[in-house]
C-alpha cells in the first residue's frame, strides 16, 4: 500500500518523515493554503517521490514549478478540465486528479478522466480545498467501477489503522496523510506517523 505524506515544508521534518519509508511527499503550491510552500525547503525527497499539489494554477506556473522541484506527480486539487490534464500530460507530467466526496453521484465525475492520470485521489467533499481533517464515508467508492487506481484520502489519522487495514477494492493503491498527523500546519508528529506505519505495515 503506498503512503503518501501532504502539506510539507520543512527540511528537517522532510527528512525524518522520508526516513519512515513513506512513498510520496506532498508539497502545496496553494497560495490559499496554511502548508503553502513559499520558497523551496533546502531539503527535498530523494526517495519519496515529489508531489506538487495544484488548485485551478495556469499550466505554465505548474510547468515552471514542475520543473524547478524536479516533481514526479502533479496533484490537481481544484476543477481542472479533462482538457487540462490531457495538455500536462502530453508534456510529460504524471497526474494524480483528486475528487471530492460525499455521495455516489461524486464519483461519476471521474469518467472523463479514465486514462488521463496515474491515480485519483477521493478526498472528503468541504468548504475549502483540501486538508479538511475529515472523513467522508468509505463504502461509497464502493461505487467506483473505473481502471485508474486510487488513494484514499480526508481525515485519516492514527486511530484509522484498522479501517485502512480492513478497506477493500481492487483499485485501492494507498493512503494519503495530512492534518490529523500534524503538530502544526506544515509540520508533522513524525513519532505519530511512525506509529501508524508500523501498525499498517504490520
Ligand atoms: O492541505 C491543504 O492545506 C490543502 C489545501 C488546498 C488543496 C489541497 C490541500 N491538501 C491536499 C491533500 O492531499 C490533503 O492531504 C487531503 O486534502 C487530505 O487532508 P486531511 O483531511 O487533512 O487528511
Amino acid at each position: 500500500m503506498l503512503i503518501k505524506v501532504c502539506g510539507m515544508r520543512d527540511a528537517g521534518n522532510i527528512t525524518k518523515v522520508e526516513s519512515l519509508g513513506v512513498d510520496m511527499i506532498g508539497l502545496i503550491f496553494y497560495p490559499g493554503s496554511s502548508r503553502y510552500v513559499a520558497c523551496p525547503p533546502s531539503y527535498l525527497p530523494e526517495k519519496a517521490k515529489r508531489v506538487g499539489v495544484f488548485v485551478n494554477e495556469t499550466e505554465e506556473v505548474v510547468l515552471a514549478l514542475a520543473d524547478k522541484f524536479s516533481l514526479n506527480f502533479i496533484q490537481l486539487h481544484g476543477t481542472e478540465s479533462p482538457d487540462y490534464c490531457i495538455s500536462l500530460r502530453n508534456k510529460g507530467l504524471n497526474l494524480i486528479k483528486v475528487f471530492s466526496v460525499a455521495t455516489p453521484d461524486d464519483l461519476k465525475a471521474t469518467e472523463k478522466y479514465e486514462g488521463l492520470c496515474s491515480y485519483f485521489l477521493f478526498d472528503t467533499k468541504c468548504e475549502g480545498h483540501g486538508g479538511s481533517g475529515k472523513q467522508f464515508d468509505w463504502s461509497v467508492l464502493s461505487h467506483y467501477h473505473g481502471q485508474t487506481p486510487f488513494l484514499l484520502s480526508g481525515g485519516i489519522s492514527a486511530q484509522s489503522v484498522e479501517d485502512v487495514k480492513t478497506f477493500k477494492h481492487e483499485r485501492f493503491a494507498g493512503i494519503d496523510l495530512n492534518s490529523r498527523f500534524e503538530i502544526s500546519p506544515a509540520l508533522k508528529d513524525v513519532e505519530m506517523l511512525s506509529r501508524f506505519i508500523k501498525e499498517l505495515r504490520k
